[in-house]
C-alpha cells in the first residue's frame, strides 16, 4: 500500500497537502489544471521532496529515496524511449541496466514485446514506430521493471480517444493484471470512468484520498462538479 502521510508538496508559491493512502489497482487523479496532479506523482516518483509528511510503501519510509531507488517506475507523454537504442534494448533496459541481457532475459523481453502488440519489432529503433507503438514499447519496459507502483503523467494524452483506449486497456489487462498499484493522470474523465477503480481528486490545494469511481461519480463532491462543469 503506497501512504502519504500528513504530505505537505511545495513547488514557487504553490502548495499542495496530501494525507491518503493508495490500494492496488488503477488510480486515476483528475482535477483542473495546474491544480497539482504532477506535483503529486513527481513527490511520489522521488522528484520532489516533500516540505513535510512521509511517503510509504508497505511500511518502508521512501520519503527521501533517490527516485531510482524506489518501488515506482514511471512513464511520462514523450521520452520514454532512448533513441539511440533499438525497441528491446530499451525494453531491456528493464531488466540489465548494461544491457548485457542473457538469453533468458532476451526471452523475456521478446514476450513483453509480444503482450503490447509489438512482435517482429524489436529491432527497430523507436522513430520508425508509430507514436502508439512507442507508447507500446514504454508499457513493456514497465511491465518488465519489478516495481510494484506505475505513474503515468498523462502517458497516452497525444494519442487520441481511440488509441489511448487500447493504451489504458493494456494498462488494466497487464499492470492491474499483475496486482500493481498503477497511478494515471488524466485530463479526460471518462477515461476514469471507464477504467478507473478508484479516483484521486486534487483540487484547491488538496489532494483527497480516493474515492471508488462509481461513487464519485455518482454523487460528485463541490471540488468536482466545478471541474466537470468547468
Ligand atoms: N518548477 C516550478 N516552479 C514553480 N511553480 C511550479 C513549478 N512546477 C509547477 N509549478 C506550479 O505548481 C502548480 C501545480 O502544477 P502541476 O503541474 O502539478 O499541476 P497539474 O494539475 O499537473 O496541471 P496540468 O493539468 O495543467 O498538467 C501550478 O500552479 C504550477 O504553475
Amino acid at each position: 500500500m503506497l501512504t502519504l502521510d500528513g504530505v505537505t508538496l511545495a513547488q514557487g508559491d504553490f502548495r499542495l497537502t496530501a494525507d491518503l493512502r493508495i490500494p492496488p489497482g488503477l488510480t486515476a487523479v483528475i482535477g483542473p489544471s495546474g491544480g497539482g496532479k504532477s506535483t503529486l506523482l513527481a513527490a511520489v516518483a522521488g522528484f520532489l521532496t516533500p516540505r513535510a509528511g512521509r511517503i510509504r510503501w508497505d511500511g518502508d519510509d521512501i520519503t527521501v529515496r533517490q527516485p531510482g531507488d524506489r518501488p515506482v517506475t514511471m512513464l511520462f507523454q514523450d521520452n520514454n524511449l532512448f533513441p539511440h537504442l533499438t525497441i528491446a534494448q530499451n525494453v531491456g533496459l528493464a531488466l540489465a541496466p548494461r544491457l548485457r541481457l542473457t538469453v533468458a532475459q532476451q526471452e523475456q523481453v521478446a514476450v513483453a514485446l509480444a503482450a503490447v502488440g509489438l512482435e517482429g519489432m524489436g529491432d527497430r529503433k523507436p522513430r520508425a514506430l508509430s507514436g502508439g507503438q512507442q507508447g507500446r514499447a514504454a508499457l513493456a519496459r514497465a511491465l518488465l521493471a519489478d516495481r510494484p507502483v506505475v505513474l503515468l503523467d498523462e502517458a497516452f494524452a497525444a494519442l487520441g480517444p481511440s488509441l489511448r483506449h487500447e493504451m489504458l486497456t493494456l494498462v488494466r489487462d497487464r499492470l492491474v493484471g499483475q496486482g500493481r498499484t498503477v497511478i494515471v493522470v488524466t485530463h479526460d474523465p471518462q477515461d476514469a470512468r471507464d477504467f478507473a477503480d478508484q479516483v484521486v481528486l486534487v483540487a484547491d490545494g488538496v489532494a483527497h484520498p480516493p474515492r471508488d469511481t462509481a461513487v464519485i461519480f455518482e454523487d460528485p463532491p463541490q471540488a468536482l462538479r466545478d471541474y466537470l462543469g468547468g
